[in-house]
C-alpha cells in the first residue's frame, strides 16, 4: 500500500471515530475524563515513588532510622491513588463499553432496517451470506477502535503532561522523553501502514466465508442428495484458510510490533538511568527525580500501546465502515405518496401499457394491459418465462414499471401511502416462508385487528382449519425454523392464511397453492368467491381446473398479452391457449 493511501486510510479512519464521538459525545467524555485522570495518576505516582525512594528510603539507609509519621503519609497518599485509579478505570471502561456497545446497537439496527426497506432487485444483487456479514461483523469491526479510544485519548493528555513535568525536572532528561516520544507515535504509524491492507484484506474473507457459509447451509439438501458433501467442504475450506492465512498475517504483524512497542520504553528508562547517574553525580538533579523519571518510563509501556490499539484498528474500521456505509447509502427505494384508498369491498386492479425489464436487461413485459374487476377472479396463463411472477410482484409494487401505469381503484400505485398499499393488496408468493413461531404469530403478525377469531376464519378460507386444529397445540403450535415441521402444502396454507387475515381488497396469488392437492385448492378459490370478505382475486394458475374457476383468463406469450376472455372461449378460439393447457393436463393426470 502507498503511504498516500495509507495516509488516507488514517485520515478516513479518524474521520470514523470523530464521527462516533459526534453519536455519543457523553460517553465519550465520561470514558476520556476517566483516561486521562488515570494518565495523570501515572505521573503523580511516579513522582509519589521518586519522592519516597528520595525523602524517605535514602535518608532512612544513612540515619539507620525510619520516619514512621512519614512511612504513613506515603501509605495514605499511596492508598489515595490506587482508589482514584480504580475510579478512572471504572469510567474509563464504562464509557468506552457503553459507547461502543450503543454504537453497535445502533447500526445494526440502521443496516437491517434498511435492507427492510431496499427493493427485492437490491437484494438480488446481495448474497445473504454477505447481509449478515454486514450487519455483524462489519458493525463490529466499524466500531472496534471504539474500546481503546478513550483509553488512547487519556494517554495522549498523559503524554503532554509527562512532557511538561520532564521538562520542569530536567532538561536532559527531559531530550529522552522528548526522542522516546514521538519514537512511539512513529512506530504506531508504520505499524498502521503494514497492518492496513492486511487487516482489509481479513475483513473481506470474512464477508466471504460468511456467504459461502450461508449459501453451503442453505442448500443443504441439494448437496446431500447429490453427493457434493466432499466438494463443498473443499470449496468451503478455500475460503477458510484464505482466511486463516490472512489472520495469520495480522497475527505475525502484531507479533512483531507488539515487542517494539514494549521495549521502546525500556531502552528509555535505561536511557534516563544513564544519563541520570551523570547528572545525579554533577548534582543538577536528586536521587528522587532520577528514580521519579525512570519509575514513569517503565509505566509508560502499557498506556502508550493504547494508542497503537486505536491505530491498528483503524483500517479493519474503515473496512467495515465502509461496507456498512454501502448498506446505508444505496439508492433504489420506491419513494411512496400519501395517498389512500376511499372505500371498502374488492378493489379493482388495472395495468395499462406496461413495460418493464430487470435492470439493464432486456424487456420482459411489453405494453401489458389488463384489468381484474373488483370482486372478480383474473387468472393469468402463460409458459414458464412468460412474465406472470413478473406481473403478480408489480401488482403489489414490489418493483415498478419502466412506463406504463398500475392503479388500485383509480389510484396509481406511486401515490399510495405504504400503509394503504400494504392494507389493500396481498400478495402470496411461489415460495411460502413460514417464521419460526407459533401458526398464531405467523399468521397475526401482530397487526392491529387481527384477533384470534380473524385468524380462525382466514384459516378456514385456506382450507388450514382442519390440519392446524390437528396439530398438537393447535394455534400455539410451534412451526419450527422456515416451518419444518409442516408439509409444503401446509406451508402455503398457513402463508395464504397470513395474507387473508389481513382481509386485503386485492388478492395476487402467484403460484401459491401448487403444493396444495387440486380439489383443496378448487377448494381455496371457492371459499374466497363465496366468502363476505371478498377480495379481487389476480392469480397465477397451472391448473385446468383452478383456470376454469375464474371468471377471466389473461393468456401471456413472452411478456404480452396476446388473449383475455373465459376460460371456455380461449379454449375454442385461442390454438396457442389450448395447447398450453391441455399440455397442462395432461401432466397433472401423469402426476
Ligand atoms: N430478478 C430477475 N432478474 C433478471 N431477470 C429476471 C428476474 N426474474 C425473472 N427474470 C426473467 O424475467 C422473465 C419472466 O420471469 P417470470 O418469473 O416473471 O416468469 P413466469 O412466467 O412467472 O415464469 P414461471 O412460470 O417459470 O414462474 C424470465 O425470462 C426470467 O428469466
Amino acid at each position: 500500500m502507498s503511504s498516500g493511501a495509507s495516509r488516507d486510510v488514517l485520515g478516513r479512519g479518524l474521520r470514523v471515530l470523530g464521527h462516533a464521538i459526534r453519536t455519543e459525545p457523553r460517553l465519550f467524555i465520561v470514558g476520556a475524563i476517566g483516561s486521562s485522570l488515570f494518565g495523570l495518576l501515572i505521573i503523580a505516582n511516579s513522582y509519589v515513588v521518586g519522592w519516597v525512594i528520595g525523602h524517605v528510603v535514602v535518608p532512612s539507609f544513612a540515619s539507620h532510622q525510619v520516619d514512621a509519621g512519614r512511612l504513613w503519609l506515603v501509605a495514605a497518599i499511596f492508598l489515595g491513588i490506587s482508589g482514584l485509579r480504580v475510579a478512572s478505570i471504572f469510567g474509563r471502561r464504562l464509557g468506552a463499553g457503553f459507547m461502543q456497545f450503543r454504537l453497535q446497537a445502533r447500526y445494526r439496527r440502521a443496516v437491517t432496517g434498511r435492507y427492510l426497506s431496499l427493493p427485492p432487485a437490491w437484494h438480488q444483487r446481495h448474497a445473504t451470506g454477505t447481509l449478515l456479514s454486514n450487519a455483524n461483523s462489519d458493525v463490529e469491526a466499524a466500531w472496534g477502535p471504539i474500546a481503546p479510544l478513550p483509553f488512547a485519548v487519556g494517554t495522549i493528555v498523559m503524554l503532554i503532561a509527562a512532557m511538561i513535568s520532564l521538562f520542569l525536572t530536567d532538561w536532559v532528561l527531559a531530550l529522552v522523553g522528548a526522542t522516546l516520544f514521538p519514537a512511539l507515535f512513529g512506530l504506531n504509524l508504520v505499524y498502521s501502514r503494514r497492518m492496513s491492507p492486511r487487516q482489509i484484506r481479513a475483513q473481506q474473507m470474512r464477508g466471504k466465508v460468511s456467504a459461502v457459509a450461508h449459501e453451503s447451509f442453505d442448500g443443504a439438501l441439494v448437496v446431500k442428495t447429490m453427493g457434493r458433501e466432499a466438494d463443498e467442504s473443499r470449496r468451503f475450506g478455500v475460503f477458510v484458510d484464505e482466511l486463516r492465512d490472512s489472520l495469520i498475517a495480522v497475527g505475525r504483524l502484531r507479533g512483531l510490533f507488539d515487542p517494539l512497542m514494549d521495549s521502546l520504553p525500556s531502552l528509555g528508562t535505561l536511557a534516563v538511568l544513564l544519563l541520570g547517574a551523570w547528572r545525579l553525580r554533577s548534582g543538577a538533579i536528586g536521587v528522587a527525580d532520577v528514580v521519579s523519571v525512570a519509575f514513569l518510563f517503565t509505566v509508560l509501556a502499557f498506556p502508550v500501546r493504547a494508542i497503537g490499539w486505536v491505530v491498528g484498528e483503524l483500517p479493519r474500521s474503515v473496512a467495515g465502515w465502509d461496507r456498512v456505509r454501502a448498506v446505508l447509502d444505496a439508492e433504489g427505494d420506491l419513494a411512496y405518496g400519501d395517498g389512500s384508498l376511499p372505500g371498502a369491498g374488492p378493489a379493482e386492479l388495472r395495468f395499462d401499457q406496461v413495460r418493464f425489464s430487470y435492470g439493464e436487461g432486456p424487456q420482459i413485459l411489453h405494453d401489458v394491459s389488463f384489468t381484474v374487476p373488483s370482486g372478480r377472479t383474473v387468472a393469468l396463463v402463460g409458459a414458464t418465462g412468460s412474465g406472470k411472477s413478473t406481473i403478480a410482484s408489480l401488482a403489489v409494487r414490489l418493483v415498478d414499471p419502466e412506463s406504463g401505469s398500475i392503479g388500485i381503484d383509480g389510484v396509481k400505485l406511486p401515490d399510495l401511502a405504504l400503509s394503504a398499499l400494504a392494507g389493500a393488496a396481498a400478495l402470496v408468493p411461489q415460495v411460502p416462508f413460514v417464521f419460526d413461531d407459533t401458526v398464531r404469530g405467523n399468521i397475526a403478525l401482530d397487526r392491529p385487528g387481527v384477533d384470534d377469531d380473524a385468524v380462525r376464519d382466514a384459516l378456514a378460507l385456506a382450507q388450514a382449519d382442519r390440519f392446524v386444529a390437528g396439530l398438537p397445540d393447535g394455534l400455539d403450535t410451534a412451526v419450527g425454523e422456515r416451518g419444518t415441521s409442516l408439509s409444503g402444502g401446509q406451508r402455503q396454507r398457513l402463508t395464504l392464511a397470513r395474507a387473508l387475515a389481513g382481509k386485503p381488497r386485492l388478492l395476487v396469488l402467484d403460484d401459491a397453492t401448487s403444493a396444495v392437492d387440486p380439489r383443496v385448492e378448487a377448494a381455496i378459490l371457492g371459499a374466497l368467491r363465496a366468502s363476505d370478505a371478498r377480495a379481487s382475486v389476480l392469480v397465477v394458475a397451472y391448473r385446468r381446473a383452478t383456470i376454469a374457476l375464474a371468471d377471466q383468463v389473461v393468456y401471456l406469450e413472452r411478456g404480452r398479452v396476446v388473449a383475455t376472455g373465459t376460460h371456455a372461449e380461449l379454449m375454442t378460439f385461442h390454438a396457442g391457449y389450448q395447447d398450453l393447457v391441455t399440455a397442462y393436463e395432461k401432466a397433472e393426470h401423469q402426476e
